[in-house]
């Protein structure tokens, strides 16, 4: 039986393929530099590598049985599917920052600036205020620096982007990794080769901190 997995390009794959060979699985056309996409070599377990916020789209439509995918898209995006493991790859954390004058307190309506307008909102909400939010794509820590946002809701992993541009944590949001999620009814048709290797994974994976 073949399971077909979805993997967010870019950090995430790149972290989440060490586990994959680690739990026996065979990796080394994934670990060429190429710009293959699709990866059909092993009759067990196909991969597609994909856009992180694209995961879902694939999983949601059954397209694939698996998504491997940081939770912050998780979050971001919502969804109905079974997140079932947390690979403990990928670990980073959301973080309200802005330049040292900020003032979390100022009394007009923040200017926000983020990726992740959802996961900024609820934050905001569960704090009572009503915010602007500027919805952009990259170069988050540019919003408070060019004046276009008061602060911004971002994840920080070193802290090295925040601190080369001088820019200060306000408060710590939620923590971030990468996690296994499976789709409904693949989890029905498919549900002891899934097991399989979740336990497999379960057992390379990282130590909880
Ligand atoms: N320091 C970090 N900054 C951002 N994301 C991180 C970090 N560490 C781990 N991650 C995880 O990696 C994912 C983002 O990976 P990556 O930056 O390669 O993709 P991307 O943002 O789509 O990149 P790009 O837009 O440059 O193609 C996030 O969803 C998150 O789960
Ligand atoms: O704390 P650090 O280790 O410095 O990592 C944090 C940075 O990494 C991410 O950006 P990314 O590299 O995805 O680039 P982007 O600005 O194009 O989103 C994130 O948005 C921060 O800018």
């Amino acid at each position: 039986m073949t399971l077909t997995i979805a993997l967010a390009k870019g950090r995430t794959t790149e972290q989440v393929l060490p586990l994959l060979s680690a739990a026996g699985i065979d990796c080394m056309p994934l670990q060429e530099k190429s710009r293959r996409l699709l990866f059909t070599d092993d009759p067990d377990f196909h991969f597609v590598l994909v856009k992180a916020p694209d995961v879902l789209t694939y999983l949601n439509r059954g397209t694939v049985d698996i998504g491997i995918v940081g939770s912050d898209i998780l979050e971001e995006q919502g969804h109905q599917q079974f997140d079932l493991l947390d690979l403990r790859t990928g670990r980073c954390r959301f973080i309200l920052a802005s330049t040292p004058d900020f003032d979390p307190y100022q009394t007009s309506r923040k200017r926000i600036a983020t990726k992740y307008p959802h996961i900024a909102q609820s934050y905001f909400q569960t704090q009572g205020e009503d915010v602007e939010m500027i919805k952009i794509e990259g170069s988050v820590e540019l919003a408070p620096l060019t004046g276009m946002a008061d602060a911004i809701v971002d994840i920080t992993e070193t802290g090295t982007t925040l601190r080369e541009n001088h820019l200060k944590v306000f408060a710590t949001l939620t923590p971030v990794s990468t996690h296994l999620v499976v789709n409904r009814l693949a989890l029905k048709q498919k549900k002891s080769a899934i097991y399989q290797l979740i336990q497999a994974l379960k057992r390379v994976r990282p130590q909880e901190v």
